[in-house]
């Protein structure tokens, strides 16, 4: 249920090194809570557009505004932004780096100035969240694909923002792993943007999705009746879904 605006992008375009453009014009409101898919064919833009709304891209390649909670998402403001919208990264190795999975589910706290005391306790009640309870005190490099991505959305459940941004957060995993992912996703109140490639996880996923194409937004609707529309499915090399 949408209680008010998350996320506002206004005619953001970006380019890398002054060369490739990803993207053109793109103008996008996500409501608080939202759960939306972008969907896109490969090399669409989508992690480039989670990229700026978690500023990881260079401000200079950047035009457009992007207001997260009211809040400009800029250098000065960087520290308000990251405290508001976190990213789950691509490939869950990127976000654990410390010998524990408690240790690195605790860093974020930790680092966002809590107590120790207090930073463990969000770390555990992340843990617990994802169901990873029990693998606190295990190397993150021992755990499984699934219990890996997990790890490392709890790393981002602990510093409990109110928007997730994930990429491909289905990559690699069994049917099994899978499905508790979407259970999980489910479960979550807060905003989540997720781009992905694979239509029936957006589907179970998202009740909304922003299809872009060539850093274009083509469409955005309710994820089924876009992932029905063979028409545009095929059109935009992905798969339909009925
Ligand atoms: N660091 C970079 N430098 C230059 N070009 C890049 C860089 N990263 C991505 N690109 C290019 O930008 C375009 C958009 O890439 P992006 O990764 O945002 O697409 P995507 O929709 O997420 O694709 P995929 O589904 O394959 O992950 C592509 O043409 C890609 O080659």
């Amino acid at each position: 249920m949408s209680t008010g605006q998350a996320i506002r992008i206004e005619n953001l375009c970006h380019s890398y090194d002054g060369g490739t453009v990803t993207l053109r014009d793109v103008s996008l409101s996500i409501g608080e809570g939202e759960k939306v898919a972008l969907i896109g064919p490969n090399g669409a833009g989508k992690s480039t557009l989670l990229l700026a709304m978690t500023l990881f891209l260079q401000p200079k390649s950047v035009e457009g505004q992007i207001l997260i909670h009211g809040v400009e998402a800029c250098r000065k403001n960087e520290k308000d932004v990251r405290k508001l919208i976190t990213p789950v990264l691509q490939n869950p190795d990127e976000q654990l780096f410390m010998p524990t999975v408690l240790e690195d589910v605790a860093f974020g706290p930790l680092n966002m100035g809590l107590e120790v005391d207090q930073a463990r306790q969000h770390a555990m009640e992340a843990i617990e969240q994802v169901g990873l309870s029990g693998l606190e005190e295990r190397s993150p490099y021992h755990l499984s694909a699934g219990q890996k991505r997990a790890a490392a959305i709890a790393t981002v459940l602990s510093m409990e923002p109110r928007i997730i941004t994930m990429d491909e957060p289905d990559t690699s995993l069994d049917p099994r792993s899978r499905d508790h992912l979407i259970e999980l996703l489910g479960s979550l109140e807060q905003t989540l943007v997720i781009a992905t490639c694979n239509m029936h996880f957006a589907a179970k996923t998202c009740e909304r999705a922003v299809l872009i194409d060539d850093g274009k937004v083509v469409v955005d609707g309710p994820t089924k009746e876009l992932l029905r529309d063979e028409e545009l499915m095929t059109r935009h090399g992905l798969e339909t879904v009925v």
